[in-house]
């Protein structure tokens, strides 16, 4: 039987990738980040702090390096916390160290170029996509690294993998929930994203609870038929990463895609709420593939569309509104057959 203790490495000492590093530190994990730059990885080993979270003192069981190499063939697992646009040129160098029987579990919540995260890596490292564990939930990093409550959704298709991972992050205060549909847990980070920044948006034109629950309900339903029509499992989207996700980032001026939606609702442009942004923007670099992703799959995803329309084609805030306003009237629900 495994020890309770792992060596686990995460890729990324931002925001996401030092949080959970703490929570696997809590655990009484082993823990190394990698992290890109010296002063990052200095700071966390010297005065156990990160720029990425301001005023926090990490445990002192969260190490740091800038060179992951040699630690990559001991590990029992690998995280990666990166931003979806830097998976492309970070994770190829690591192929060859990375073994089958090490967990590979993703934290990033993106879709690059068509791509969802388990597909990438999958392909940087030549594992099938099946061994890859996707964690994803209403975690924001701001209140999970003050240690309060949350849960979350270890999937992957090979369940056993999951049960492993999910015991190396259960801390108490981080719940894991068990799954083994990890595509709809992919299909729901990345979705909620996109519908976050038109409920900010529309918070920043000053609507009010109506306008939000209306967004995020019918931005439900949008993320539900995509799923399905992707193969996903429907209750992956009534769950904590479908609507427990997408209920904590249209809500929350901690989310960074609500506020980059916010900034745009109160007139910045897109560069200039990009330039305000507090991190990485998913929503914004992936309006675009998950809009394509439907049009193949022969789903409607209007609320997507509007937000394609100012990321892309410079509406405003307002003309969103309109559009979504003026279309023809639809039955309620979710059925991919009632779009
Ligand atoms: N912050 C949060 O609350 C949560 C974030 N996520 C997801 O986690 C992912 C990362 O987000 P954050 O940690 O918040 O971002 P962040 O901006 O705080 O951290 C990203 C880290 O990646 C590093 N990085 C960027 N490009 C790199 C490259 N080419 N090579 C090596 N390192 C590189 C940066 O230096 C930084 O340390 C995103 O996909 C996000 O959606 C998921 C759940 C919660
Ligand atoms: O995924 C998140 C919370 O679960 C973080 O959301 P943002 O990337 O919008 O900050």
């Amino acid at each position: 039987m495994e020890t309770q203790s792992a060596r686990i490495i995460v890729l990324g000492a931002g925001a996401w990738g030092t949080t959970f590093a703490q929570v696997l530190a809590d655990v009484g994990n082993y823990v190394t980040l990698w992290a890109r730059d010296e002063r990052t990885a200095g700071a966390i080993n010297e005065f156990h702090t990160s720029k990425y979270l301001p005023g926090v003192v990490l445990p002192r069981k969260v190490s740091a390096t800038t060179t992951v190499e040699p630690l990559l063939s001991e590990a029992d697992g690998i995280v990666v916390a990166l931003p979806s646009d830097a998976l492309q040129e970070a994770l190829p160098k690591f192929l060859g160290l990375i073994t089958e029987d090490q967990e590979v579990i993703s934290l990033t919540k993106g879709l690059f170029h068509g791509q969802f995260t388990s597909q990438i890596i999958a392909e940087a490292w030549d594992r099938p996509r099946d061994t890859i564990t996707v964690i994803s939930g209403p975690n924001l990093a701001n209140e999970i690294i003050a240690r309060q409550p949350a849960a979350t959704v270890v999937a992957c298709p090979q369940a056993e993998r999951a049960k492993r991972v999910g015991k190396w992050c259960d801390a108490g205060y981080f719940r894991p929930y068990y799954s083994v549909d990890s595509l709809g847990c992919e299909v729901a980070g990345v979705v909620k994203n996109v519908i976050a920044l038109a409920v900010g948006a529309a918070a920043g034109m000053g609507l009010g609870k109506n306008t939000s629950s209306t967004l995020i309900t019918r931005g439900l339903a949008e993320m539900t038929r995509l799923g399905l029509a992707l193969g996903a499992n429907g209750e992956t989207f009534l769950g904590l990463a479908g609507i427990g996700d997408l209920s904590t980032t249209c809500t929350s001026e901690l989310s960074r895609n609500y506020s980059f939606g916010f900034n745009i609702g109160r007139g910045l442009t897109v560069p200039q709420a990009l330039a305000a942004s507090k991190g990485p923007c998913e929503g914004v670099k992936s309006c675009q593939s998950v809009l394509e992703l439907a049009n193949q799959a022969g789903v409607e995803m209007p609320i997507t569309e509007s937000v394609v329309d100012v990321i892309k084609h410079g509406h405003t805030a307002a003309q969103m509104g309109e559009r979504l306003l003026g279309r023809a009237r639809k039955r309620d629900g979710v059925s991919i057959e009632l779009v």
